[in-house]
């Protein structure tokens, strides 16, 4: 079998929403479709790749190195012993002539063909992907349960403390447990006075995260702990910027309760790494959010699993970014803790297949070949729109 051609487009993500250091109004995202030459039910098998929220579309990069070395290298050096494609001789092909470090937005354009990859080759076997990573990578069998929380909570212009309840509050109506809001792009006493009206909505067994986005450096971020710690919170979010690994290392330390989370914007196994290292986290309470679709993939995921997990992090402590399927399938294959969703936001990127509905905090994956998102019809119409 061989790759027939790759095609890639940009696509708007945009609102008027803000964080504590981006405002999302030129937000964009790559959808990359990876054409083979095998038929499965009578049509060619296809793969389909975006990247998540945060880092805009890498269209050029892809354009002008990596699609061209997949398109290029020798069909038979992309496909393991089966004669399928593999997605990590694949890896190895796109990363040729490629230095190591200083990962830039490379990783983002490689996380999408990647995520296509693994599409075309779950695809290829007629199976769901949870399923294949449970098989090659996980304990045998998957959890078709995973647990998913609420994202949102953004500063939007005109949006009051009432807007934000009732944000948060549409999320918990529809089955989420858990929602997280943005801090640090208003001043400690406004962003206390968001954080109690969130607060003031939630019922027993429900609870609220917070995300500063990597806003504060060491000494605002323990000032915001300080604060924070007075709450009950599920996890207090990027307090400092992604590779602040000291920065990071002294809110750990001086924090007495809250759980941390962080490694949205880590790109590499290398820096997840660095990060158990030096950060100073707990892997028996905090948790750890590198996302595929921004980190060079599922290849480079592995490897990060496989280095944290002898400094003592275990999947259950991972809960991707991005609110995408393929994190679910990850989560669903490898045991992972959990995945975002954002229920409003980025669509019809973001989201669950047609049908699926959260209920106590928790959704289950259908049984659908590849990563499944031919099973959510927005989301099918606009991968389809690719091929035309
Ligand atoms: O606002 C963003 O950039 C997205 C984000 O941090 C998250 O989903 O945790
Ligand atoms: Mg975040």
């Amino acid at each position: 079998m061989r790759i027939v051609e790759v095609r890639e487009r940009t696509f708007p993500i945009a609102s008027q929403i803000r964080n504590a250091f981006i405002d999302f109004s030129q937000m964009t995202l790559s959808l990359a479709a990876v054409v083979t030459d095998e038929v499965r039910d009578g049509r060619p098998v296809v793969g389909f790749g975006f990247n998540s929220n945060g880092r805009y579309g890498q269209g050029s990069l892809m354009r002008e190195r990596f699609v061209p070395r997949l398109t290029g290298a020798d069909p038979e050096s992309l496909l393991d012993d089966t004669g399928l494609i593999d997605p990590h001789r694949a890896w190895d092909v796109m990363m040729s002539n490629e230095k190591p470090g200083g990962h830039g937005e490379r990783s983002v354009a490689v996380g999408v063909l990647d995520m296509a990859l693994w599409d075309a080759r779950a695809k290829l076997e007629e199976r769901p992907l949870y399923d294949l990573l449970a098989e090659r990578h996980g304990d045998g069998s998957a959890d078709r349960r995973v647990w998913v929380y609420a994202a949102g909570g953004y500063y939007h212009p005109g949006k009051g403390d009432q807007g934000l309840k009732d944000e948060l509050q549409s999320y918990l109506d529809r089955g989420y447990t858990t929602v997280k809001m943005k801090i640090g792009g208003a001043t400690l006493a406004e962003d206390r006075r968001r954080i109690e009206a969130a607060l003031s909505i939630l019922g027993p067994g429900q609870s609220l995260m917070v995300d500063a986005n990597g806003r504060f450096d060491a000494e605002e971020a323990t000032a915001y702990l300080r604060a924070l710690e007075e709450y009950d919170l599920h996890w207090y979010e990027e307090a400092t910027d992604p590779l602040d690994y000291e920065g990071t290392r002294a809110v750990a330390e001086a924090r007495t309760r809250v759980p941390l989370a962080t490694g949205e914007n880590l790109f590499s196994h290398q820096d997840a790494r660095n990060l158990a290292l030096y950060g100073g986290l707990d892997p028996e309470r905090d948790y750890l959010q590198f996302d595929c679709a921004l980190s060079y993939g599922l290849v480079e995921y592995l490897r990060t699993l496989e280095a944290l997990r002898p400094l003592g992090w275990a999947p259950s402590r991972f809960v991707p970014h991005g609110g995408h399927q393929m994190s679910l399938n990850i989560a669903a294959g490898l045991g992972l803790g959990g995945n975002e969703s954002y229920p409003d936001l980025f669509q019809p990127f973001g989201g669950f297949p047609d049908g699926v509905r959260v209920e106590d905090g928790c959704i289950t994956m259908p049984e659908l070949p590849g990563i499944g998102f031919e099973g959510k019809s927005d989301l099918a119409e606009v991968c389809a729109s690719l091929l035309e």
